[in-house]
């Protein structure tokens, strides 16, 4: 994980003098095909693909995890639910930003084999930024290359250009794969603990 020393002892101070469960809500965004359902899928069920109605699936959306000593009670949203919607529809848009205000913090997930996976992401983040911002304040975000099982050595620019993107917006990117089973629980740490550390962050500010 990429937190400092200081960082990683903070967390753990406030978590140690939290008796109640931490409820966090990470909202999944990212352009259609990028693998979001897939990567919650593959870590409930074990499996990639699914006929079973995920959406009425509550042990995907929502789940008990055990983080830095502490446990978690972790709400996960996504925006593009109806497969029938295209991501550019005005109603899309909507239902984003809806599920961005509502979180806590957010991965941007994308298909690191993809070129316009990543414009997509792009786009994605412009479209989100009202809503991923609290007074001069970004929720914590944390980008995520999913796909890397179909990344060859050769042909790794959506990779650097995620790379470079995250940089670009004072994050980092983390390398995951819903077919290889790649990469959750880091992103899953990552996310959380900086949501954590925001919170920390706002108890000081007081
Ligand atoms: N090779 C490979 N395929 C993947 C991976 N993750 C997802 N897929 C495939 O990519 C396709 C899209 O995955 P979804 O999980 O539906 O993507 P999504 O981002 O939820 O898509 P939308 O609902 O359209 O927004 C499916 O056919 C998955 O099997 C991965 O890590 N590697």
């Amino acid at each position: 994980m990429s937190l400092s020393a200081e960082d990683d002892s903070r967390l753990r101070e406030y978590l140690s003098q939290c008796r109640l469960e931490q409820v966090v809500t990470i909202a999944l965004c990212g352009p259609r095909g990028a693998g979001k359902l897939s990567l919650l899928r593959r870590r409930s069920t074990g499996m990639l693909d699914d006929d079973d109605d995920d959406q009425l699936n509550r042990s995907l959306w929502q789940k008990r995890e055990y983080l830095h000593g502490a446990w978690f009670f972790v709400r996960w949203t996504t925006h593009t639910k109806a497969k029938e919607t295209a991501d550019t529809t005005h109603s899309d848009r909507i239902a984003l930003r809806g599920h961005v205000a509502e979180a806590d913090g957010c991965l941007l997930v994308y298909d690191a084999a993809s070129k316009d996976s990543l414009v997509g992401l792009r786009q994605l983040y412009e479209t989100i930024h009202e809503p991923l911002h609290v007074g001069d304040k970004r929720k914590p975000v944390v980008v995520v290359a999913n796909k890397v099982d179909l990344v060859r050595e050769t042909e790794e620019l959506a990779l650097r250009e995620g790379i470079a993107f995250a940089k670009s917006i004072d994050s980092i990117l983390i390398k995951a794969s819903a077919k290889d089973a790649i990469g959750f629980d880091d992103m899953l740490v990552e996310i959380v603990s900086r949501v954590v550390l925001s919170w920390i962050s706002r108890t000081d500010e007081l």
